[in-house]
């Protein structure tokens, strides 16, 4: 069973129990330069609630600063909530040690900058079969086998398992991160800007992978980015972030051709392909 990377839901459609859902999530960091003329708090999150599914993809879209980063740590344990509540498949969590480790398997991350996501001085390998390891899943050889598996299914060629991150492009070092995220056949991937920090050339690229993946193994996908336009293209369902807050939300189409909240008026009016 080590190598199955099919899951058995309903591809294309979200399940009825949502893997992660918040509740009047808040986040307050202790900001990081607080001065007499500065408040020495940022009220990150600002009591959001969000859900995500098996099978959807989900939009975050918003204005660097505006709580996105945040909330996706919330979603992947990386970021206890200050106030609010994060039930996993419908039960609430406690934010222990297990709970993250329960957590970390079952919701992963891709981050903006595969560069600064990946060990610099282990070969790809190492790296993707580290999380079996830890979770102690399968013996070497299932694990050889699903790290084989896993790099063919970002289609990347089974000797890029032999290289170190610097010794291929910013595009593969994206998909290995991607093949890294799915290691432990996660029910949700949280990809974080996941393009931005890529070759304008290769993005579309690592986007259809992401979407193509989501399908083939039915994963909640939550896709979060300051551009409006890839997020139309990926999501079912999108939310606008503003100020730590969810200020509209809906399915992508009806959000986007018609807006109710300003903030959402301004964002598209920003992008004007697609008005
Ligand atoms: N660890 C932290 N400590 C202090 N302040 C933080 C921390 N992380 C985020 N912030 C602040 O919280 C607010 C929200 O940041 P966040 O990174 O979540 O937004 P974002 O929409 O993802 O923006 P970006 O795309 O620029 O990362 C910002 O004002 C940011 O400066």
């Amino acid at each position: 069973m080590m190598t199955r990377l099919e899951r058995g839901t309903t591809p294309g459609g979200a399940t009825d129990i949502p893997v992660i859902e918040l509740r009047d999530v808040h986040v307050v960091h202790k900001a990081r330069t607080g001065s007499l003329f500065r408040p020495d708090r940022v009220h990150a999150v600002a009591g959001v609630d969000f859900q995500v599914s098996r099978g959807e993809t989900v939009g975050i879209v918003g204005e660097s600063g505006s709580g996105k980063s945040t909330l996706a740590r919330v979603m992947v344990g990386l970021q206890r909530p200050t106030q609010g509540q994060v039930l996993f498949r419908g039960e609430a969590l406690r934010h222990g040690s297990r709970d993250r480790r329960t957590l970390g398997r079952a919701v992963s991350v891709v981050f903006q900058d595969p560069a600064t996501a990946l060990n610099p001085r282990m070969v790809v390998r190492e790296q993707l079969i580290d999380p079996l390891r830890v979770h102690g899943i399968g013996d070497e050889r299932s694990r050889l086998a699903r790290v084989r598996d896993l790099i063919q299914l970002v289609g990347l060629p089974l000797s890029a398992l032999e290289v170190l991150p610097r010794q291929i492009s910013g595009g593969q070092r994206q998909r290995v991160a991607i093949a890294r995220a799915l290691t432990l056949e996660p029910d949700v991937v949280v990809a974080d800007e996941p393009t931005s920090a890529l070759d304008v050339s290769v993005r579309a690229q690592v986007l259809n992978l992401l979407t193509d993946l989501k399908d083939e193994l039915g994963l909640g996908l939550v896709f979060i980015s300051h551009d409006i336009s890839t997020v139309r293209y990926v999501s079912d369902r999108v939310a606008v972030m503003n100020g730590g807050l969810i200020v509209e939300t809906g399915p992508t189409c009806e959000v986007l051709t018609n807006p109710t909240d300003p903030y959402t008026r301004t964002l598209l009016a920003a992008t004007p392909s697609l008005l």
